[in-house]
């Protein structure tokens, strides 16, 4: 079955715990970004982050989401990769997908680094046959070497995104769900973690990737998906015009 997402009248809505709506509202109301805020009776303030969400993508489709910030990008991508369920509305997906953001999720600080590899494999969905077979490619890529057998808390921050980038990026996904470029350290992983994206965005059947960038947009995409206050305002080919459009906002 060829791969596909498809949205259908999605809506996500963050309740947010803790704030009291009427000292919000005034200064609320002044805002350019983010979701729309809004107030229940009892005085709780929510945010629509997703406001009737309808996409269709397929096979060949690389989208590029533009939007200010706040627009419900990111909201949409972790949609998409299941970590949100919408409120409201239906999501279909169709194909193996691997979201490139919150590779932090689900990490087990005592563990070590190559156990943590195994279970990012499994919520990956590799079997552990697949797992052991990219375990030695990862530990080469991360350039940990006997940091692998330590565990994760005794990691600086850059080496644990390190591994985490690895293993993201070992499989090849069907499905490539990016939320701009991921910064993960020296210059010189950099460089290689630039390259090891790219050649999964080319494997990719279906790309979506969130970005303010007009010059990623044009390298990587064929079509742009515009959000504005969780709704998506323009869906169409990437045009000079629509662009300009896009990102004069
Ligand atoms: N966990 C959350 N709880 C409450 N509100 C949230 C949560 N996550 C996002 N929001 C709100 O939802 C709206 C959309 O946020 P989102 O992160 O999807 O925007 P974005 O387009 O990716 O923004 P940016 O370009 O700044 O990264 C914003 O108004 C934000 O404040």
């Amino acid at each position: 079955m060829p791969v596909h997402i498809r949205l259908d009248d999605v809506h996500v809505r963050f309740q947010v715990f803790g704030l009291h709506g009427r000292s919000l509202k005034k200064t609320a109301l002044k805002l350019t970004t983010g979701g729309r805020i809004g107030t229940e009776p009892g005085g709780r303030v929510h945010i629509d982050a997703l406001r009737g969400v309808t996409l269709d993508l397929g096979e060949g489709d690389r989208v590029g989401l533009i939007g200010h910030n706040g627009a419900g990008k990111s909201t949409l991508l972790r949609t998409m990769a299941g970590i949100y369920e919408p409120t409201s509305g239906r999501v279909q997906v169709q194909g193996r997908v691997s979201p490139m953001f919150d590779l932090m999720l689900g990490i087990d600080p005592d563990a070590t680094g190559r156990e943590n590899l195994r279970l990012r494999g499994l919520l990956l969905g590799l079997t552990p046959g697949e797992i052991e077979e990219y375990a030695a490619e990862i530990g080469d890529f991360s350039g940990l070497g006997e940091y692998l057998d330590l565990p994760v808390k005794a990691y600086s921050s850059g080496m644990l995104l390190r591994l985490m980038f690895a293993v993201a990026t070992a499989i090849s996904p069907e499905i490539l769900l990016l939320d701009e470029w991921i910064t993960a350290g020296d210059a010189a992983f950099m460089e290689r973690a630039e390259k090891r994206v790219n050649a999964l965005i080319d494997r990719a059947s279906l790309m979506v990737i969130a970005s303010h960038s007009r010059d990623l947009i044009e390298r990587l995409c064929n079509k742009v998906a515009v959000l504005e206050h969780g709704r998506v305002v323009e869906f169409g080919p990437v045009t000079p015009a629509l662009l300009d459009r896009a990102l004069a906002a």
